[in-house]
């Protein structure tokens, strides 16, 4: 049997290397839990050897010493060698694998191909006709055209139902006239429409005799197919710079009274007649499928964010050695400080929950796809409840996940070398882009308050808000029962979402029953609402937690998925802890509980720490830090990272001739005087 840790090689940095011989399962094993088959993990790997043999598709030098435009060529030139590859080298069969395929020789900062996989070819797929499929679906999968989603405006994005841009049906010559008459009006944001597509699927208030139909997909030919010239009447380009994902040309445009033909609408569920009669999808919301499929696969994307700044941190606590816990012994790795510990540890299982919900929503999400194409819509609504939550829940939670993991590294945390705030950039990004966060969790608040008042009303509810129904224990059981139970942490969060849902409730049938309208009783009620989709959807993470363990067969893997699963309950229950308080479900001699068993866990944790991480998977080509190297050879390496500084060029920049030495010249001679 060879090692356990299957990142050990010679001439690693011992300190690493002394980590690794501790670990007690498998990492290989462990990946397939979380890429979800043995299979998947395999096929990572593969992906990441063939492109390693490809010397084309290696960066040419650290990103972070690119400018943005140089970002964009770079990301452009990879894609190009990509194409070629893809299939005679690599392989690549399916989207998680696109996926891994893309971090590896590209990154996260983006590529012109980006909005085109994430939601060009989704929206065509679930909104387009057979015959619209066969004009632009197959081209676009070939890459004969490439297209993106352009929906956000400069002035609205959240709400849809005030787009201006609109699509006003010409019946005479059967035809949509596309319009931005403001300047708030022009699309801004969406992914590569500034430079890189041709084609955007565009979202529009559809205008039939005068009436508004809402928000509708058209497709809109944006350039000319050989010279890439805007069309006439379109103006487009880029946003500018951002915080971050910089390789990615976000962009505006703007149409002026453009005439697409009426078969360019998405018809696959609603219709315009050559006529303009209307007619309804089997679903007001149908049309947002694009959005859906992104909400529901950001838990893994976001997973794999934290993940990649945990495994940055914990490999350099790992190799980094900083004071004394005994002041006889030699300086410790500062991965051994408890206060460490409880900066990474918690979000490492964190990492793990986003995957294992994650996992569980796909699987939800391609339900209803399927469902949704032979116009099948009943679980639309559970899939939107539960997408919108965990998008908000899962990006705040790793935004925090990531910060603390750039600040447990120290200095060199908030180096470009560390890589730490790129991933922070590209992250955080998921608080607002696909719904922002606050108004997602009011979205399943709806879902929520709709829940709680049938359990008023005496009926039954099931499904995701089955527990709003179920019995309740007055008192937690946590410490009372005499078995090891994470059924009692279960039902102590469950009492938490449902006492903070019926709460919310009681606060908006009070202010209803004293007369005010909805919308105005909804917004002052509305922290409290969030708050509940919040606890709501941290019940469903620790659940989903809980079922993966609960299924996993090897006994190595579970003992410790167990002993993450353990740490995830105990400082998530800390963390929501005042809920149970408040009405006295959980009591201070419980708290103590909860609070030793963190602790425990965090030193039961400790020794697989660097294997938890290396579980993930994560080459050094896809990590690009220095900090995070498998090695552990940093020191050498951020000496040699620091050479690639354009201001290393020489060793006396013109700045000195020019505006330094004038400086200190007069203040030499003030100082004479
Ligand atoms: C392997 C595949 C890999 C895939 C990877 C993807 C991950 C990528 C991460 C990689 C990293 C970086 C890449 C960056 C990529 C960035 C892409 C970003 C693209 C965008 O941002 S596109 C623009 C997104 N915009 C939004 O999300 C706007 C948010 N607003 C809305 O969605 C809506 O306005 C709304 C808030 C939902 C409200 O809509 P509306 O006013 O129409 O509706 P009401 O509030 O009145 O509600 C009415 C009723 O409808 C229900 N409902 C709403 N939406 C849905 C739905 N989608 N499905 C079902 N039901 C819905 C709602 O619940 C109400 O029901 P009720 O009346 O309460 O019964
Ligand atoms: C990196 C990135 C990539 C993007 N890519 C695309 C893309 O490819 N295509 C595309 O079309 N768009 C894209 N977007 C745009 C993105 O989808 C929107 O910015 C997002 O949906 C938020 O909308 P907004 O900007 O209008 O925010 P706003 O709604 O203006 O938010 C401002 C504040 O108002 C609050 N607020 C707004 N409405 C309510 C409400 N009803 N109740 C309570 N509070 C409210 C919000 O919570 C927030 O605090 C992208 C954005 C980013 C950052």
């Amino acid at each position: 049997m060879g090692n356990l840790n299957k990142e050990i090689r010679d001439g690693d940095h011992p300190d690493i290397t002394e980590e690794r011989l501790k670990s007690t399962f498998d990492t290989h094993k462990m990946a397939a839990q979380i890429y979800n088959s043995q299979r998947a993990a395999d096929r990572r790997n593969e992906i990441t050897s063939a492109v390693l043999k490809i010397p084309e598709l290696q960066d040419i030098k650290p990103l972070p010493f690119l400018s943005r435009e140089e970002k964009v060529e770079e990301a452009a030139r990879k894609i190009g060698i990509l194409s070629e590859h893809l299939y005679d080298l690599v392989n690549v069969n399916d989207g998680a694998e696109l996926y891994h395929l893309n971090n590896v020789v590209i990154g996260g900062e983006g590529n012109p191909l980006a909005l085109h996989g994430v939601m060009f070819i989704p929206v065509l797929q679930a909104q387009a006709t057979d015959e619209q499929k066969k004009k632009w679906l197959y081209r676009a999968m070939k890459r004969e055209i490439i297209g993106t989603y352009a929906q956000t405006e400069m002035g609205h994005g959240s709400n849809l139902r005030k787009l201006e841009t609109t699509a006003t049906y010409d019946k005479a010559t059967e035809e949509f006239v596309l319009n931005s008459p403001t300047t708030t009006s022009m699309k801004w944001w969406p992914g590569n429409l500034g430079k890189s597509t041709n084609y955007a699927v565009v979202v529009a208030t559809l205008i039939i005799n005068e009436k508004d139909y809402g928000p509708h997909s058209f497709m809109v030919q944006l350039r000319d197919e050989n010279t890439h010239k805007p069309l006439p009447n379109i103006e487009v380009g880029d946003i500018g710079p951002k915080m971050a994902y910089n390789a990615t040309d976000n962009g505006f445009l703007k149409l002026n009274h453009l005439r697409i033909p009426r078969t360019n609408m998405l018809m696959k569920h609603v219709k315009v007649e050559k006529d303009g009669t209307y007619i309804k999808p089997p679903h007001a919301k149908m049309s947002y499928s694009a959005m859906v499929h992104v909400r529901a696969h950001m838990n893994n994307t976001m997973a794999y964010f934290l993940a990649s700044s945990l495994t940055i941190a914990v490999r350099y606590s790992s190799i980094r050695r900083q004071g004394h816990i005994n002041p006889k012994e030699p300086e410790v790795k500062v991965l051994e400080y408890q206060t460490q510990q409880h900066r990474l540890f918690p979000h490492i299982a964190r990492a793990y929950a986003f995957s294992f919900a994650g996992a569980e929503t796909v699987r939800l999400y391609e339900k209803v796809k399927k469902d949704m194409e032979s116009g099948e819509t009943e679980l639309m609504a559970d899939l939107h409840a539960l997408t919108s939550g965990l998008k908000s829940v899962v990006t705040y939670l790793t935004m925090q996940g990531i910060e603390q993991a750039r600040q447990s590294c120290g200095g060199h945390g908030y180096s470009m070398a560390s890589y730490i705030s790129e991933i922070y950039g590209i992250a955080i990004g998921g608080c607002t882009y696909e719904g922002e966060n606050m108004v997602m969790l009011l979205q399943l608040a709806r879902y929520l308050m709709k829940a709680a008042k049938a359990v008023k009303e005496g009926k039954k509810v099931e499904g995701l808000v089955g527990y709003l129904s179920a019995p309740d224990n007055r008192h937690s059981l946590i410490d009372r029962t005499p078995e090891k139970s994470y059924d009692t942490y279960l039902k102590t969060f469950e009492h938490i979402a449902r006492q903070q849902i019926f709460r919310a409730f009681d606060k908006l049938e009070k202010m209803l029953t004293s007369g005010l309208p909805h919308s105005e009783a909804w917004n002052k009620c509305s922290v409290e609402l969030t708050r509940a989709s919040r606890l709501h959807t941290r019940l469903f993470i620790a659940q989903a937690f809980a079922r993966r363990v609960h299924d996993v067969v090897d006994f190595h893997i579970k003992e410790a998925l167990d002993d993450l699963l353990h740490l995830h309950l105990n400082y998530e229950l800390l963390d929501v802890a005042s809920y149970a308080l408040e009405d006295g479900h959980l009591c201070g001699e419980q708290m103590n509980f909860i609070r030793s068993e963190l602790y425990r866990s965090l030193g039961k944790i400790r020794p697989n720490a660097v294997s938890y991480v290396d579980a993930w998977e994560l080459s050094d080509m896809e990590l690009r830090s220095v900090l995070g190297r498998r090695d552990g050879h940093v020191y050498e390496n951020l000496y040699k990272w620091a050479q690639n500084s354009s201001l290393n060029r020489t060793d006396v920049l013109p700045v000195f001739e020019k505006y330094l030495k004038p400086l200190m010249m007069s203040a030499r001679k003030n100082s004479k005087l």
